[in-house]
């Protein structure tokens, strides 16, 4: 098709969206191959625009709103600002038999993540265990889509990430670290996998893009302002305030959640040899693309991978993982609410977001439409 057959094309979906709002549901291929397409306009390999698409798209399906095609555009904003390298060369640069460091070159973490985590699982099967720190990479979406690609080998899969300064630690005026996010995906045998996947702080950034979105306050909690006070603002980072470490204040336990994103930016930059605490370059959040001067090279990621016949035979444990799961399931719950198992939430949603399609909110609808008519694609 040519320029004008594209252009056309574009702008009749927009009117038709517009005029008649009957495009709000998509299905998940949908969206997988706008994303494809938008990653190759902007230089990537058919292969690696597919693996970025099949890890965004993840997330929608997942239920995980805030990390989806959400960030599309953040993702080229960060290779407009010339952040972003769309053929990396993704290689280790140092290892032993079951550790390494990854260049991921400049690429985008949706692709270095899955491509690494390949790497892990590769030396697991070798030796037992795999781990390897990324350093020059770039924002990988959620943890729990690259730890799980460890399930399928009847392994432990863990993946973490340093991420943009945007979080005071404990009594601090100051953001020194990111939202830092930590997944462990544990293989079942009848039940599906326990996927433990969130950030170490209250809540993740992109949660506070939604209520942006939606117009709405943030819970107390999950933010203070600029003179270290609690806030509901939804924007607190425009306004000079700091998202909060999980637990939120001292007296509910923030040193933990400082503790634990501290624990993640150490194996994911300084092990790496990436930037690290406030020098983690900002991801996508608009009016915070300039990076700081930097102590290391991009940013950083961990992966592990553990072979549970390492530690006992891989069908007992998965037998023993279904009587954990199914136990803790049925602990006794308080009125109208029942115990969930972390990953159960993601998995109901993606069931019904195969069958049914999912919605998108407007403004986001409408960045996706921009992107379209910049790259005369349709969505
Ligand atoms: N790439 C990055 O820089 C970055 C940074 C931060 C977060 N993230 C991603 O953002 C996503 C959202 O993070 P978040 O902190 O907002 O997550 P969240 O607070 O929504 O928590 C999600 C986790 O809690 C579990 N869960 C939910 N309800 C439960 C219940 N009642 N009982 C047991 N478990 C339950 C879910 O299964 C899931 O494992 C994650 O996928 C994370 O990886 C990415
Ligand atoms: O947006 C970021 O900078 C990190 C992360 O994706 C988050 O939502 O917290």
């Amino acid at each position: 098709m040519g320029k004008l057959g594209k252009f056309l094309q574009t702008t009749l979906s927009f009117l038709q969206r517009h005029t008649f709002n009957v495009f709000l549901m998509f299905t998940a291929e949908q969206l997988k191959t706008f994303t494809q397409h938008i990653f190759q306009s902007i230089g990537f390999s058919e292969a690696d625009a597919q693996l970025a698409a099949k890890t965004l798209i993840s997330a929608d399906l997942r239920g995980v709103d805030s990390h989806g095609i959400a960030r599309l555009a953040g993702y080229v904003r960060l290779f407009d600002h010339g952040r972003l390298n769309p053929k990396p060369n993704i290689r280790i640069v140092h290892e032993t038999p079951s550790t390494g460091v990854v260049d991921g070159d400049a690429g985008v973490g949706l692709v270095v993540g899955p491509k690494t985590m390949e790497m892990v699982i590769e030396k697991a099967k070798n030796v037992g265990s795999g781990w390897i720190s990324v350093q020059n990479s770039n924002h990988f979406g959620i943890a729990g889509y690259h730890a799980m690609l460890a399930l399928e080998h009847d392994m432990i899969g863990m993946a973490m990430t340093n991420a943009a300064p945007l979080v005071a630690p404990t009594f601090s005026l100051e953001k020194m670290l990111g939202t830092n996010p930590i997944a462990v995906a544990v293989p079942a045998n009848e039940e599906p996998a326990f996927v433990a996947d969130f950030a170490s702080t209250a809540a993740a950034y992109g949660k506070f893009e939604i209520l942006q979105r939606k117009n709405l306050p943030a819970p107390l909690g999950w933010a203070q302002d600029a003179n270290g006070e609690v806030t509901t603002d939804a924007n607190p980072i425009k306004n000079g305030g700091a998202l909060l470490p999980l637990g939120s204040d001292r007296e509910h336990g923030s040193h933990k959640g400082y503790g634990l994103g501290s624990i993640v930016d150490i194996f994911s930059g300084v092990l790496s040899g990436a930037n690290y605490g406030p020098w983690v370059p900002p991801f996508a959040t608009a009016g915070f693309m300039a990076a700081a001067e930097g102590v290391g090279r991009g940013t950083g990621h961990f992966f592990g991978a553990m072979r549970i016949d390492g530690f006992r035979p891989a069908d007992e444990f998965k037998g023993h993982m279904d009587n954990w799961i199914r136990r803790f399931r049925s602990a006794q719950a308080v009125e109208g609410k029942q115990v969930l198992v972390p990953g159960d939430p993601e998995r109901e949603i993606e069931a019904e977001r195969l069958r049914d399609g999912l919605d998108l909110l407007d403004p986001v609808v409408k960045s996706l439409e921009e992107l379209g008519q910049r790259f005369g694609i349709t969505l």
